[in-house]
């Protein structure tokens, strides 16, 4: 393996798909090399990308001899804009689909975060045959949480976030977020402010998007059973965003599923809780 550091500038790509009515652009981060890959699906927040949720977690599967891929959703980051009416889940599964077609990639393990987990088992519905294994974190869409109010108060500030994009509504987001809002620091805050107002065409259209369909990623939750593929479902306990039980659902729905539960962790279990939830994601890889 190359000794060269995996920075975001080194290892940015694009690439032009078409899948279906898709035209798009794409930016991907491309890191390592090995006979098995594995796809990252970052969140739906505002000035998320791959790199910006998964930067703890690519050097540990690169080392280990994964290639890892970071898709950028469209509408995200620098994949080109779009103003989605329908399911945004399916969506980014049809983006993945043309991503694996356009660089000959015919199966990956696929690791998803919140929106990223939705879109993960989108895809895994519509190809199976393309999915190794499933890593969940904070998202997959088996359901409305029974317990929590909905929308939560996590999803009620990205709204508000989108709408007014304001360095404190930013930090009023991230602080529930995480569960320990020290390990945000203000580079954090400067890195994701700064990516936000850079695309504010994706803010807008977010918006536009919210008010045309208001269910951007609808409950699945009668189809998990058709997944076979191994899932590790990973969650915070203190997940404010997309609450614990709705990772219940998924365990109780998928075929071949396990649950781990992280306290004082919120929706960012990958981040969060980075060295644990490396050494479980290459042993359930492995095994
Ligand atoms: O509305 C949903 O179900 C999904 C919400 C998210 O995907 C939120 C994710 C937020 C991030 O991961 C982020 O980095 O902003």
């Amino acid at each position: 393996m190359s000794n060269t550091p995996l920075t975001e500038a080194s290892t940015s790509r694009f690439v032009r798909i078409q899948e279906g009515d898709l035209d798009l652009q794409l930016h991907y981060n491309d890191c390592g090399s090995g006979d098995e890959t594995v796809v990252m699906l970052h969140g739906s927040g505002p000035g998320a990308s791959g790199w910006a949720n998964f930067n703890r977690n690519i050097e540990p599967l690169v080392a280990a001899g994964y290639r890892v891929l970071l898709m950028d959703c469209p509408g995200w980051s620098k994949s080109d804009p779009i103003v989605c009416t329908g399911s945004r889940s399916e969506l980014n599964a049809r983006a993945l689909k043309g991503l694996m077609d356009a660089i000959g990639l015919d199966k990956a393990h696929l690791v998803g975060n919140s929106m990223g987990g939705h879109s993960a088992v989108a895809f895994a519905l519509a190809n199976p045959a393309r999915v190794g294994k499933l890593i969940l974190m904070g998202g997959g869409t088996g359901g409305a949480s029974s317990f929590v109010p909905m929308p939560t108060e996590g999803i009620k500030l990205i709204g508000a976030l989108y709408r007014q994009p304001t360095i404190e509504n930013l930090k009023r987001m991230m602080s529930v977020f995480v569960y320990d809002t020290s390990s945000l620091t203000q580079a954090l805050f400067q890195a994701r402010l700064d990516n936000m107002l850079t695309r504010r065409d994706h803010l807008e259209n977010f918006v536009k998007s919210a008010e045309a369909n208001p269910k951007q990623f609808p409950d699945v939750g009668h189809r998990l059973g058709e997944i076979k593929a191994p899932a590790l479902v990973i969650w915070g306990r203190d997940d404010r965003f997309v609450p614990l039980d709705t990772g219940l659902r998924l365990v109780a729905g998928l075929q071949n599923a396990e649950l781990h539960v992280f306290s004082r962790c919120g929706h960012w279990a990958q981040w969060e809780h980075a060295d644990k939830f490396n050494r479980m994601v290459l042993d359930f890889l492995a095994h």
